[in-house]
């Protein structure tokens, strides 16, 4: 595996090893001691996948605390637009923003620390992503920013987005707990 830091401190594109032979690929998404070898010693508890067509943006999401987590991503089939915002108040880069392609056919994590926002925009039909989290679900501590936030600029698509995003506050309007 190879990790590299993104702009935002403690935020991380993962390169994970795959095998390819005439029957296809193999591709090692997560091995415990091997990302304790790369700092990230967090333990997962939950994880899910997601199908999106193209279009839809999910985001920008979070949980806040006692329920804030890590979350490593990824989009194993199709492609997405990645984001993640930075909500943490004493952090150099607060309220910056960074974007990246995952692609299933190469694939990459990333690994997003706790105090970040994060979402995406689906840009084929059918991708599939796929998100493994420190904390579980928790519907009282599940939060947002407007998507539209940040000086985001999105891929040019006819956006599909949920009510409950659309009706998410913006950045400016928000008080971070991070
Ligand atoms: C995220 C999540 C949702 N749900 C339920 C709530 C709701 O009925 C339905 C759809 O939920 P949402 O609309 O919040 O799903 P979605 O918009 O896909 O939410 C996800 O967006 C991306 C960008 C993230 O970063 C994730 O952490 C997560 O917030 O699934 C769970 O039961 N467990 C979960 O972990």
């Amino acid at each position: 595996m190879k990790i590299e830091e993104t702009i935002i401190k403690g935020c991380y594109l993962i390169t994970p090893r795959s095998f390819t032979d005439n029957r296809g690929s193999l591709t090692k998404i997560y091995h415990e001691l091997m990302f304790q070898e790369m700092g990230l010693d967090v333990q997962f508890r939950e994880e899910y996948f997601s199908v999106s067509s193209k279009g839809v943006l999910r985001g920008l999401h979070f949980q806040i605390p006692p329920m804030q987590h890590a979350k490593c991503v990824t989009c194993v089939s199709g492609k997405i637009f990645d984001v993640v915002v930075d909500l943490r108040k004493n952090s150099p880069t607060f309220g910056k923003h960074f974007c990246t392609e995952l692609d299933g056919k190469t694939p990459s994590l990333l690994y997003v620390p706790e105090g970040l926002a994060h979402g995406f925009v689906s840009l084929e039909d059918d991708s599939i992503f796929l998100n493994r989290s420190t904390t579980v679900y928790s519907p009282e501590c599940d939060r947002g920013i407007h998507w539209d936030s940040c000086g985001i600029v999105w891929p040019d698509l006819d956006l599909i987005i949920s009510h409950k995003d659309q009706e998410m506050p913006d950045f400016e309007n928000f008080n971070s707990p991070f």
